[in-house]
């Protein structure tokens, strides 16, 4: 011990630092390798007898610190892990990696490693051994190498964003933002829950916005969560029509604060944003996040939903978006909507021109009072290396965005590709590839559809009456409500 704490200190780490590297084991390898937003995974084998791997590990650790974690400096790039062979329940997971000695550390693509296994006469596996990681210098020098970059051990959290591409023209940066919509999604909830916000003028816009996610939101993950919560509503915030008495309803927020609601999932909220990351504590972020989010449902809705979309949108951001000013300048643009929306393109391309008008007017906000981020200064956006299309042409007799002469049908066509698919395309669900009928709406939107709605709270009876929108979620939430239902009746008579 006395060894492993000089090390420490020479390598100027504290002792007391918890692990930056993430403990796999047989059943969490898969999952957790799949999920991971990571374009990269390093994935150490030790046995936590061998000496030579305890005197590694504040190596390994210090690399570590470069990239898992909210305080990582370049957080979602490589996810740093380790396995204990020495453990029973690794033996398998170790012996088809071909683990032949201590510590043995693999390189790849995270989904790779899910394949649990490796061989190393394999020559075209994307799986290769890391041969040089004898110390935290040479890990580090390795891993540059084999990604071109130069990420540094002193880099510290928001230092050095220079070694990020930056390229406001390359439309595959928005292929990282899906982790900061389901970040995003996660925080929003959390917000709602910390601060009760859930009361009886807000259930119906929140189920609405509930069901909007459930049908449409670009991440499975947060759909399945959506939908979980939108069964149970009733249950966790018992409406006026239940006899409930304010006292019990109190007691049953408190409880389901202190509950964890995972809408996205065991690994979100991560307590990093990747496309949304400011270079700055305070800059971009959640904010951005919901940006995405927005956009991204507001692509996905078929034409028939896209007023009621609107509404739920705009409700949703006025009853429960906690920044004052947002609000009231977004629901003034909402309310100044007077024409019901029949399309989505209609739809995508005001949410989209309202953000250029948030744009402009912060762009001026930022200038006056240095407010903004500097490395992401607001733009009238998508700036022509995006999207060359979507510009007729660009005199600049008008000030801000009306100095643009859009060619909208481009702008739609662009935002439906941009946060349609796009967006989703390097996104990684450990059972994204699995069968479908696991899918909320999927599944239960094709089974009978004869079953008796049973009314059992405000929530459902809300969710009948917007039944035009998210047709899908209407009959998931109404069947699953009525097997609960059954599920409970059976449950009395059996008592
Ligand atoms: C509904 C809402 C209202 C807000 N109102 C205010 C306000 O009144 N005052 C205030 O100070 N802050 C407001 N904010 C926050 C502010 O708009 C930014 O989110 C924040 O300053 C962070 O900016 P950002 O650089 O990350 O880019 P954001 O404006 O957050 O945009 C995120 C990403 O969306 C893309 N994008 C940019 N413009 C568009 C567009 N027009 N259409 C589609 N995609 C686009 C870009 O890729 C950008 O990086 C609001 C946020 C929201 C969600």
């Amino acid at each position: 011990a006395g060894n492993r704490r000089s090390l420490l200190r020479s390598l100027g780490d504290g002792p007391d630092l918890p692990d930056a590297a993430v403990d796999l084991n047989s059943s969490n390898f898969i999952r957790v390798l799949k999920e991971s937003p990571a374009a990269f995974a390093v994935v150490e084998f030790f046995a936590n007898w061998c000496p030579a791997c305890r005197n590694y590990k504040p190596h390994y650790e210090k690399v570590a610190r470069l990239f898992n974690g909210p305080d990582a400096p370049h957080p979602g790039i490589v996810i740093m892990t380790r396995v204990d062979c020495a453990m029973k329940m690794n033996k398998n997971l170790c012996g088809s990696f071909s683990v032949r000695h201590y510590p043995m550390l693999l390189w790849g693509p995270p989904p790779k490693f899910a394949s649990g296994q490796w061989d190393p006469k394999k020559e075209k596996s994307e799986i290769q051994l890391i041969d040089d990681e004898r110390t935290a210098d040479h890990l580090l020098n390795w891993i540059n190498k084999r990604i071109g970059s130069t990420f540094n051990l002193d880099d510290k959290k928001y230092d050095n964003e220079n070694t990020f591409p930056r390229n406001a023209s390359d439309p595959e940066q928005i292929a990282r933002a899906i982790y900061d919509v389901e970040e995003a999604t996660a925080g929003a909830f959390d917000i709602i829950l910390e601060h009760k916000m859930i009361k009886s003028e807000t259930q119906a816009p929140l189920i609405k916005f509930f069901q909007l996610l459930v049908t449409h939101h670009p991440s499975k993950r947060c759909r399945r969560g959506s939908a979980e919560i939108l069964v149970n509503f009733d249950d966790m915030w018992p409406s006026n029509l239940f006899p409930v008495s304010s006292q019990e309803i109190t007691t049953l927020q408190e409880r389901n604060r202190l509950k964890s609601y995972l809408i996205c999932g065991k690994e979100v909220p991560r307590g990093y944003w990747i496309f949304c990351r400011g270079s700055q504590n305070d800059t971009r972020g959640f904010s951005c996040g919901l940006w995405v989010l927005l956009h991204s449902l507001s692509v996905r809705v078929v034409d028939g939903e896209s007023h009621l979309a609107f509404t739920a949108i705009c409700d949703f951001i006025h009853n429960f978006f906690i920044c004052e000013e947002c609000r009231g300048h977004f629901y003034e643009m909402c309310s100044s909507v007077s024409v019901p929306f029949k399309t989505t393109h209609d739809l995508s391309l005001w949410l989209w021109n309202t953000h250029n008008k948030v744009n402009e007017r912060l762009m001026k906000e930022e200038k006056a009072f240095g407010t903004g981020d500097p490395m992401f200064p607001k733009i009238i956006w998508p700036p022509k290396q995006l999207c060359p299309s979507c510009y007729l042409s660009s005199s600049r007799k008008r000030t801000g965005t009306s100095q643009v002469d859009w060619n909208e049908d481009e702008v739609f066509k662009f935002l439906v590709q941009y946060y349609g698919k796009t967006l989703v395309s390097s996104y990684k669900d450990a059972s994204l590839r699995s069968n479908r009928n696991d899918e909320p709406g999927a599944d239960d939107s094709t089974t009978s559809t004869n079953a008796v709605a049973v009314p059992l709270g405000a929530a459902l009876a809300i969710s009948f009456a917007s039944c035009a929108f998210g047709v899908l979620a209407c009959f998931w939430r109404t069947q699953q409500k009525n097997r609960k239902y059954l599920h409970q009746l059976n449950s009395l008579k059996n008592i």
